[in-house]
């Protein structure tokens, strides 16, 4: 169950919750990569206390990166092997096309005990249980960006490996400190993508139109801007307290007869805007299925 507030929601807590037989030690995260996942991941679980600073390792390629990992206090390092020496949940969140190198690098030193995640979009399964020795659990997640703020939403898959029991215990512990989390079966990573993985990035599109709207209609840039994330935070917040209420009536109720809204709502449907978004979620969802065999060029 997803707190906001990420009360109450230590890995150790969890262990008891969901399983009493299930003991669950401190635990040491290892990331492989160390750009703007690893971070939005980290900060929220440092500031929601599920691991302490001196239990992370993280190792990148970049000086820049590490730089910034150690201003959050946790162990850095250019050494991916070192990572993977210390941790024992190991978190890959390189770009999908650097993964077979990143795991061919470590692959010697992963031991059973170790549970791999991989955060990384369109990677299969397979293909990661292919890259660790044999027996090695290994669990798809994708995750979104408002991890910093404790509001992810992030579906997670588990390999063939991996149970029930403890290792979705694990990261449950981990995702859920920091948002929302759901188990889906692996075939829909790519739908989920499409949804919540890239979402943010619609949503803030959404919401720099809505501002630059009031600023054509005659609102100081300012003004319009907090009006405009106000209003997607405010209508988020309604649709998550009324979660048994459609969202069209949640909508319908803003739009009074002959009024604004409606007309509103008009010069939207005119623009295709709901089957522009469909047609965006599909993009992604697309993109994510074709990345398996069309890496990124870049
Ligand atoms: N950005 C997003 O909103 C989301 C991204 N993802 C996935 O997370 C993964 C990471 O994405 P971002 O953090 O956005 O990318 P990013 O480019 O910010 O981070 C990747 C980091 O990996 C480092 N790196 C490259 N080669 C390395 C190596 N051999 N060893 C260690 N580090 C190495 C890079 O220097 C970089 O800092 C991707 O696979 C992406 O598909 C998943 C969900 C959301
Ligand atoms: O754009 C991407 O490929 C990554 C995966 C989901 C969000 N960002």
């Amino acid at each position: 169950m997803w707190r906001p507030d990420g009360s109450d929601l230590r890995p150790w807590k969890i262990g008891v919750l969901i399983s009493p037989k299930v003991k669950m030690e401190p635990l040491r995260i290892g990331f492989l990569g160390g750009g703007a996942m690893c971070e939005a991941i980290l900060r929220g679980l440092l500031d929601k206390k599920v691991v302490q600073s001196s239990d992370v390792w993280v190792s990148d390629v970049a000086e820049s990166r590490l730089e910034v990992m150690r201003g959050l206090g946790v162990n850095a390092t250019a050494n991916g092997r070192k990572v993977v020496e210390k941790a024992s949940v190991i978190l890959l969140a390189v770009k999908p096309d650097t993964v077979p190198e990143v795991l061919r690098d470590v692959h010697d030193l992963i031991k059973q005990s170790q549970l791999l995640v991989s955060i990384c979009a369109g990677v299969p399964l397979q293909a990661l249980e292919d890259l660790v020795p044999d027996g090695v659990a290994v669990v798809r997640v994708m995750p979104n960006t408002p991890c910093l703020v404790g509001a992810a939403g992030s579906a997670y898959a588990l390999g063939k490996n991996a149970s029930l029991a403890n290792h979705a215990n694990i990261v449950e512990a981990i995702f859920g400190a920091v948002g929302l989390t759901v188990r889906v079966p692996e075939k829909l990573l790519d739908a989920v993508t499409g949804v919540s993985g890239s979402g943010p990035a619609y949503v803030f599109m959404f919401m720099e139109a809505l501002a630059d709207g009031g600023v054509c209609a005659g609102l100081p840039r300012d003004i319009a801007k907090k009006l405009a994330v106000q209003t997607v935070y405010g209508s988020a917040k309604m649709a998550m307290e009324n979660e048994n209420m459609h969202l069209a009536e949640l909508r319908n109720r803003v739009e009074s007869p002959g009024g604004t809204t409606i007309a509103a709502s008009r010069a939207l449907e005119a623009n295709s805007f709901r089957a522009t978004v469909i047609g965006a979620v599909m993009a992604a969802a697309q993109r994510s299925a074709e990345m398996r065999t069309k890496p990124s060029p870049f």
